[in-house]
């Protein structure tokens, strides 16, 4: 098999570069068929998955990278039926491997990689706004949680913590700061089997295609990649005070049977709010909008798994 490693070097605040350093003399010495795609640059993932698909063949394309990266090499594939996907998490959050169960060990996931038969269909999220579209595999969300995916972007305890080896605590950090800012907005959901949901006071809805988000909250634990749905969490209608007790307990998933937090499922949902809210796709902040569509794809990716 023509294996075909799409790396970000910058991953981890600069980490990704010296893992990858480190597995492709294993590469070599076993004599693996492989090449390497560097990203030089934001978005250069998603135009390299895109050359690389154009020619509507077949191809085993490994990521090295965070959850960003894998965002944009979803992003970039012409077909997602066509491509068999691997990943290495170098990442900061690493919210998909956690859901997959990929190891966090660079080297380990690369055994699983080599050594692995086993195939996952996994169900590839999109979201629809307006004209644009914007696929996920991790979770879209809308409101609080995409704030806070915004600020980690821009503030700088990803980078101090990263070194810190403590990067998934910045989506902590982060989110408690921006719990005291946030004001809770009408929200009202529509989804694929006609049932309407409507919230007076909400601070966010989560469409997750994995259990974890944000650097590890669990927030939908029955949550499945390839189950061909999306499991939603609203947060709505409780105090902010309400809120700082329960985000704790959605790491181990404990949240879900607490007042004020709604757990629904679709195939396709349609959001609108009563005014306009930022939105995210696996972490990526990218729009500020009132309104959104979500699902599933209709295409399905195969995964390498354990
Ligand atoms: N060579 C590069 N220089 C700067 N930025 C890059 C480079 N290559 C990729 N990027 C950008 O870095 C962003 C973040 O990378 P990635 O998600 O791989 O790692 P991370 O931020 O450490 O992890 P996480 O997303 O899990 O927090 C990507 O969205 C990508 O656009």
């Amino acid at each position: 098999m023509d294996y075909i490693f799409i790396v970000n070097p910058k991953s981890r605040t600069g980490q990704g570069e010296l893992l990858w350093s480190q597995l492709e003399p294993e590469l070599k010495k076993r004599r693996v068929s492989y090449e390497v795609r560097m990203t030089g640059r934001k978005k250069d993932a998603e135009r390299i998955a895109t050359e690389i698909t154009a020619d509507e063949e077949e191809h085993t394309m490994i990521v090295l990278g965070g959850d960003g990266s894998l965002n944009e090499v979803i992003n970039g594939i012409k077909n997602p039926s066509k491509v068999t996907l691997g990943y290495i998490p170098t990442g900061s959050s690493n919210d998909f491997a956690r859901g997959m169960g990929i190891p966090k060990d660079a080297k380990k996931a690369l055994e699983l990689i080599l050594n692995s038969e086993k195939i996952e269909k996994l169900d590839v999220g999109e979201l629809v706004l307006g004209g644009k579209r914007r696929r996920f595999l991790v979770s879209a969300g809308m409101g609080f949680d995409a704030a806070v995916c915004h600020e980690v972007c821009i503030s700088k305890w990803k980078k101090i913590l990263n070194r810190l080896k403590l990067g998934k605590l910045s989506y902590a950090v982060v989110a408690l700061n921006r719990l005291l800012k946030d004001q809770p907005v009408r929200m009202e959901i529509r989804l694929d089997d006609g049932s309407v949901h409507r919230f007076e006071r909400a601070y966010f809805a989560a469409f997750m295609n994995q259990k974890y988000e944000g650097g590890g909250f669990k927030f939908c634990p029955e949550a499945s990649p390839s189950d061909g749905k999306l499991d939603i969490m609203v947060a709505a209608d409780l105090s902010k005070k309400k809120i700082l007790c329960l985000l704790p307990t959605a790491f181990f998933g404990k949240h879900t049977k607490f007042r004020g937090v709604t757990i629904l499922q679709c195939r396709s949902a349609e959001v609108s709010t009563g005014s306009t809210l930022p939105i995210h796709t696996d972490g990526e902040p990218i729009f500020l909008r009132n309104e959104m569509k979500v699902r599933l794809m209709e295409e399905k990716i195969r995964f390498i798994t354990e």
